[in-house]
């Protein structure tokens, strides 16, 4: 699960004319790692026949599957988990139903919401919608804000979903999201394999290949969610001169203050860049 960067989940009605299981396949191939059955109007009986397609396709490539809303056809169809909404069943009841092993994911819409999913267990989150989606008409979009929010404050794996595309993932990406999660940009495309690609090349630039790699996202990971000169960011680097580095500052003359305290450059190879840290540099104004 901690491995997982890109999330796709079924949306038939942006494909009419070409098979679930198509579709689907050219997106492992172009780099989804985990994908959701979400299918609101199949009968139980054709859910379970499509879960059922789902896990053999997914075993057969490697990739995680889950089924949305369904802890009974999750556990029939032998799926790797569950994905719940805020009003469906309690992580607590999926957990006891699923057993330890198996993953249970939530919706969530604000950090009260993350915060408690974390406590119950979850073993991630969604985040969304980010941005306002046909595939979630009338729902609010929750903007990056809370990508934000979630990814400097959530210890469990975070998914941004909601109307992500390749054309805004970097912005979502930007604002601390590691990991992403779509519908209809991958499988309403005629090319849902160079969607993935395009997605997947996007967060590996912004935090490298090895995300999560045995890893948890706690303390440290590919990047550290601090405040630089009073904006909240992230940065890759472990140290304030790997810091200075990132931002092309290494020769320039500037100061830097780390949480209110000057550093002087000597000790920026050894002072560590830690989460929450409030950097500054400041720039000497040209003497003359
Ligand atoms: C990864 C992921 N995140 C969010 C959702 C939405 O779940 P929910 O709020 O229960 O809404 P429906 O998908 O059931 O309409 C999801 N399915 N997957
Ligand atoms: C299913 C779903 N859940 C959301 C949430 O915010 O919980 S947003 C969403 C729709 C995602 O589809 P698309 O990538 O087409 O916008
Ligand atoms: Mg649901």
């Amino acid at each position: 699960m901690n491995d997982c960067k890109l999330y796709v989940i079924t949306g038939e009605n942006y494909h009419r004319g070409r098979e679930l299981l198509d579709v689907m396949e050219a997106a492992i191939r172009g780099g989804a790692d985990i994908v959701q059955l979400r299918d609101k109007d199949a009968a139980p009986a054709e859910l379970l026949e499509k879960a059922r397609a789902l896990r053999e396709l997914t075993r057969r490539l490697g990739v995680l599957f889950i089924v949305n809303d369904h802890p009974g056809i999750a556990l029939e169809s032998d799926a790797d988990g569950v994905h719940l909404g805020q009003d469906d069943l309690p992580i607590e009841d999926a957990r006891r139903m699923l057993g330890p092993e198996r993953i249970v994911g939530i919706s969530t819409h604000s950090i009260a919401q993350a915060r408690a999913a974390e406590k119950a267990g979850a073993d991630y989150i969604g985040v969304g919608p980010v941005f306002p989606t046909g595939t979630k008409p009338g729902r609010a979009a929750v903007t990056t804000a809370y990508v934000a929010e979630a990814a400097a404050e959530i210890r469990i794996p975070l998914f941004a979903i909601g109307g992500i595309h390749p054309g805004n993932a970097d912005e979502v990406l930007a604002a601390g999201a590691k990991r992403l999660c779509a519908v209809s940009a991958v499988v309403g495309s005629p090319d849902p394999a160079a969607v993935c690609r395009d997605l997947r090349e996007r967060i590996e630039r912004r935090w490298g290949g090895g995300l999560g790699r045995g890893e948890s996202d706690g303390a440290r990971q590919a990047a550290t969610s601090i405040v630089l000169n009073g904006r909240p960011g992230t940065t890759a680097a472990a140290t304030l001169l790997g810091l200075a580095e990132e931002l092309s500052l290494g020769e320039k003359r500037v100061v830097a203050e780390r949480n209110g305290v000057v550093v002087p450059r000597a000790a920026w190879p050894e002072t560590e860049v830690a989460e929450g840290d409030r950097i500054e540099f400041v720039h000497f104004v040209g003497g003359g």
